[in-house]
């Protein structure tokens, strides 16, 4: 998935390419290491590593050009960061063998974010996996995840640019995924931008934002703009709000090192609802071209108000500060509903309401449009409630309408 975070109109052909690990026109044949930095932590587990091992089911990652190095600070044997994931990767009956090969593609390295010792042991590992499976007309290729908090992202690319570089006359590339949040607001985003960027080049960094990968938010675009159904009814003479709602069953449970820093709108609504409400209330895009359709998100956006406090609703749920991570004193809010208020000739009037909580009881991420009512009813429908078009995005994805019927 290449940049689709929103936020500017810089275009990325217009941005620099000066660095010699180009993404363009490169062999994809050679030793791949996958290095999965935040190796200990909880998105590596319960998502990095199972997509991997998907991709490693599929045959996209073959184990004669393939090593995964797992990173972080704590002190972890190769077995024992394999026993820590072994748990997440779904596999049935018949894949155990493909799982036991896979986990012996993993290898973990320890060391801090921002010393090189530890960076010079992970290069050493990556080489020493290149040098025994490059033959002559092949190069190596290192994809590097930031499976990290936002804090640290700077110092972990200094290191990797600094002490994990391949050797340039070796060809190849070298590529950088980044997870969400980008930054903390305006500010430390534009920073944390010029800081990468002045390390790599913008084709190759990768900012990820995994709910763009999820089944129903790939179809938003294509349910909107290739059903004629919707084309009439998709605006503020219809439509009487539109609620984007998540909800988790479970709490930090040892993650507070990160989410404490952070909090639900910047966990999830900054990034996760913001791009489904894009989704939902841009203009049709010129084309499906990735900076087309970025430009429609960045015009809608901008056409956003600024947020009322009386349209904010924060909370934090009980126990949250027993997590022996998290700070005895913390007010990170766990739970946020924001009104977004667009203004613009589609939308003025209609309130996209955002929902986003941890700890609550239930595990769902839906999207609700609902309709104006009926004019001039004669029948009485209002008890029935309005017609609503939910969008199921998990768990079991789902599109349904509620009518009116007697
Ligand atoms: N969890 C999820 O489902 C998802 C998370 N993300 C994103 O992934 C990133 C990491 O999240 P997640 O894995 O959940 O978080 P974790 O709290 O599990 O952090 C990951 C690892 O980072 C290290 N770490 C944690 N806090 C700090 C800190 N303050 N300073 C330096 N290192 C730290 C720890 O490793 P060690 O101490 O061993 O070095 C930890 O194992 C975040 O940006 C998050 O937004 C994105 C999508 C889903
Ligand atoms: O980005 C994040 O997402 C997960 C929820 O992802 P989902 O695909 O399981 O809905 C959330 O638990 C985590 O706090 C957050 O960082």
């Amino acid at each position: 998935m290449a940049a689709s975070n929103a936020g500017t109109m810089e275009k990325r052909g217009s941005l620099k390419t000066t660095d010699s690990f180009r993404t363009e026109n490169v062999p994809e044949t050679g030793p791949l290491a996958i290095i999965v930095l935040g190796a200990s932590g909880d998105l590596a587990k319960k998502k990095t590593f199972p997509a991997l091992f998907n991709l490693y089911r599929q045959g996209f990652l073959q184990s004669d050009e393939v090593a995964i190095f797992g990173y972080a600070r704590t002190k972890l044997s190769d077995d024992e960061l394999r026993d820590r994931i072994r748990g997440y990767l779904s596999h049935g009956k018949d894949n155990t063998e493909d799982l036991t090969k896979f986990l012996q593609l993993i290898k973990y390295v320890s060391g801090a974010y921002d010393a090189e010792e530890g960076f010079r042991a992970l290069d050493k590992a990556i080489a020493e996996h290149e040098a025994s499976k490059l033959s002559p007309g092949e190069s190596p290729r290192r994809l590097f995840y930031l499976a990290l908090p936002p804090s640290v992202y700077p110092s972990v690319c200094k290191m990797i640019k600094f002490y994990c570089t391949p050797k340039a006359d070796l060809g190849g590339w070298m590529r950088v995924v980044v997870e969400k949040p980008f930054g903390k607001d305006l500010a430390s985003a534009e920073e944390l931008s010029s800081q990468i960027g002045a390390l790599f080049d913008e084709p190759q960094i990768y900012r990820i934002d995994h709910y763009l990968g999820k089944e129903l938010v790939q179809n938003l675009l294509v349910l909107r703009f290739a059903n004629r159904f919707f084309l009439p009814l998709w605006n503020r003479d219809h439509i009487d709000n539109v609620q984007i709602v998540f909800r988790e069953d479970f709490g930090t449970e040892g993650r507070g090192g990160y989410f404490d820093q952070y909090g639900i709108i910047r966990d999830i609504i900054q990034n996760h609802l913001l791009q489904v409400f894009c989704l939902l209330a841009m203009e049709k895009p010129v084309s499906i071209k990735p900076e087309h359709i970025r430009d429609e998100k960045v015009k809608v956006l901008q056409s956003v108000l600024p947020i009322k406090d009386e349209d904010v609703v924060l909370g934090q749920y009980d126990g949250y500060t027993e997590d022996p991570t998290v700070p005895d004193n913390s007010n990170t809010p766990t739970f946020a509903s924001v009104i977004l208020r667009i203004h613009n000739e589609r939308w003025e009037g209609v309130p996209f309401i955002l929902k986003a909580g941890k700890a609550l009881n239930s595990r769902k991420a839906d999207v609700r449009i609902q309709f104006k009512e009926v004019p001039g009813d004669i029948f009485k429908c209002q008890k029935q409630g309005r017609n609503e078009f939910v969008i199921r995005l998990q768990p079991s994805e789902a599109m349904y309408m509620k009518l009116t019927v007697s």
